[in-house]
């Protein structure tokens, strides 16, 4: 029987890959949420999740064979294709109240079988980096990890919206919250919470946190406060992340005393975007570094954060990669702008208007095998390209 279970479970993947995956705006999403019924929203997610998980199913099995059969890399796929099969169930399941609470349980036990997923995926690319050194996979391997991980972040928000709007943990309805959704979101305040978080654990760890100033300019309601409908989860995590970097460089450079620099923060909206900048004197690093700070550092894989273990501050491990994708998920980004010696901005830009932030999700079609082979070339390209095989002179080995 598991033969031929087994059999049809790869014919859907390959089936269900071949359809367009759905990007949604905030808009739709909030508009969606203010109405929807559970039935509909099961309509929607029965579908487009198998979708969105055959797609990133269909990409991990381009990874490097010596990769893709590591422990961890195997474990996270038998997630992937028992959470794929668990929700074709319901394809042609009838539309009753039944079927949507076994479709909502479901979904809450597929969210917690995929908790762990970032931190056993770099497990086992650490696995391999230990046994085969810094491989010759590395650019594709950066390639893959920012559209899985982005692929995972869209998963998590139909099935976070999902259970926040009809499972057990739905919010009460006093909050004007729709869903994971602030539709009138002050950006300030979660600015705010961020920064007194970092400056907790700055304090813990450095006994001294840098001041911080916030300024805002608003270019299309002059003299209103900042707001957007955006989710607060997704602008604290990145937000938390930057000021962690920031508040360790100052402190670094200028050590505990009370005359170090402050951070200043400008927020600014203008028609299209909604930009955040956290500026630090806290010495920068080289132009030459930036691109790495946003690489998947397997060495310091994130330690889970076991109950009493004090979160890490600026771990450089997956913080600003994450955090990127999570500004590029629905259409902004973020950016680095380093003066070595003196300080670092990071910019945050999101897109100003809800029905403009649509989803970002990483697509797999016939072209994606070769976008692989091309972002192996290219990085030997560069590899040459440094050499002196190319300018013919200069010492670079
Ligand atoms: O690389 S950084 O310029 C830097 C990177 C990201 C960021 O958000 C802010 C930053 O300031 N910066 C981080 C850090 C940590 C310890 C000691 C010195 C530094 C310098």
């Amino acid at each position: 029987i598991t033969g031929v279970l087994y059999e049809d479970v790869a014919k859907l993947i390959q089936r269900f890959s071949r359809y367009q995956q759905s990007s949604l705006s905030i808009e739709q999403f909030t508009t969606f949420g203010k109405t929807a019924k559970p039935i509909e929203s099961l309509q929607f997610g029965r579908h487009e999740l198998p979708v969105r998980l055959a797609h990133i199913i269909r990409e991990i099995d381009l990874l490097p064979k010596n990769l893709l059969k590591t422990p961890s890399v195997e474990l996270v796929r038998s997630w992937y294709v028992q959470s794929f099969s668990e929700l074709i169930e319901f394809q042609d399941e009838q539309e009753t109240d039944e079927v949507s609470n076994r479709y909502t349980q479901s979904l809450m036990h597929i969210k917690q079988r995929h908790d762990n997923v970032v931190e056993t995926m770099a497990q086992g690319i650490m696995e391999l980096r230990e046994r085969e050194g810094d491989g010759a996979f590395h650019p594709s391997i950066e390639y893959f990890l920012d559209r899985f991980y982005m692929n995972r972040i869209s998963i998590r928000m139909l099935i976070t919206q999902h259970l926040v709007l009809f499972g057990q943990d739905a919010r009460s309805s006093k909050s004007n919250f729709i869903g994971c959704f602030d539709p009138t979101c002050h950006v300030a305040s979660v600015v705010e919470d961020a920064i007194n978080n970092a400056a907790y654990l700055c304090e813990h760890y450095y006994c001294a946190a840098p001041e911080v100033e916030i300024s805002e300019f608003n270019a299309v309601d002059l003299k209103k406060p900042i707001q957007m409908a955006y989710v607060p989860g997704h602008l604290y995590h990145m937000l938390f992340e930057l000021l962690k970097n920031a508040m360790r460089a100052v402190v670094e450079q200028h050590g505990s005393s009370s005359d170090a620099p402050p951070i200043k923060i400008m927020i600014t909206k203008g028609r299209h975007d909604m930009t955040i900048k956290i500026s630090d004197q806290g010495g920068g690093i080289p132009k030459s570094t930036i691109d790495q700070v946003f690489e998947y550092h397997y060495t310091s894989a994130p330690e889970p954060l076991k109950a009493g273990s004090a979160a890490p501050m600026a771990g450089y491990g997956y913080g600003l990669p994450l955090s990127r994708l999570y500004a590029r998920y629905f259409d902004g980004d973020m950016q680095l702008y380093s003066m070595e010696g003196f300080g670092t901005d990071a910019v945050i830009w999101l897109k100003a208007l809800s029905a403009e932030a649509s989803e970002i999700l990483p697509q797999y079609t016939r072209r994606t095998p070769k976008n692989y082979e091309e972002v192996r070339l290219a990085a030997q390209h560069c590899r040459d390209w440094s050499s002196s095989k190319f300018y013919g002179y200069g010492s670079k080995s």
